[in-house]
């Protein structure tokens, strides 16, 4: 599976914690930047990692920013992105089970390494349960 991750300053550091998860995991993982601390503005990479995703070149992506709020907003700009803010690994799983989502974005400054590690766990074993979630998941589109 190839997954494309990204992140801006603030995510960093937690971006190797995700690196090294995936890798170790068996994952075919794209490192999409940034590669140091110097400042960035996070829809850049968000973008990046959700239109790699949009097109195909990539199954799944991950992104963080500070707060995981703006690279969630970003991402789910691109058309067929539905890029879900995890907060605690419940929120990885539900967020597959009945959002079917495709990116998952975490918080590098409130989510500790344990967190982002076991929401990369439950994010991946999950799967969507389609039936009712599959409805409410098509109505979702760009509206105007
Ligand atoms: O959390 C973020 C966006 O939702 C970003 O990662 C930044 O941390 C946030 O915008 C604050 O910016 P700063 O330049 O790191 O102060």
């Amino acid at each position: 599976m190839k997954i494309a991750v990204a992140s801006d300053h603030a995510g960093f550091e937690s971006k190797k914690t995700v690196v090294a998860w995936l890798e170790k995991h068996g994952y075919a993982c794209s490192d999409m930047g940034p590669y140091n601390e110097e400042s960035v503005d996070y829809p850049d990479f968000a973008r990046k990692v959700a239109q790699g995703v949009a097109a195909g070149e990539f199954d799944q992506g991950v992104l963080l920013c500070g707060t995981g709020i703006g690279v969630s907003i970003a991402a789910n700009k691109v058309k067929g992105i539905r890029a879900a803010l995890a907060c605690n690994p419940e929120f990885a799983t539900l967020a597959r089970q009945h959002n079917n989502a495709n990116i998952i974005c975490f918080s590098a400054r409130f989510s500790d390494k344990a967190t982002i590690e076991q929401s990369l766990q439950n994010w991946f074993s999950a799967e969507f349960e389609g039936g009712r979630h599959e409805r409410r998941v098509e109505k979702i589109e760009p509206c105007c």
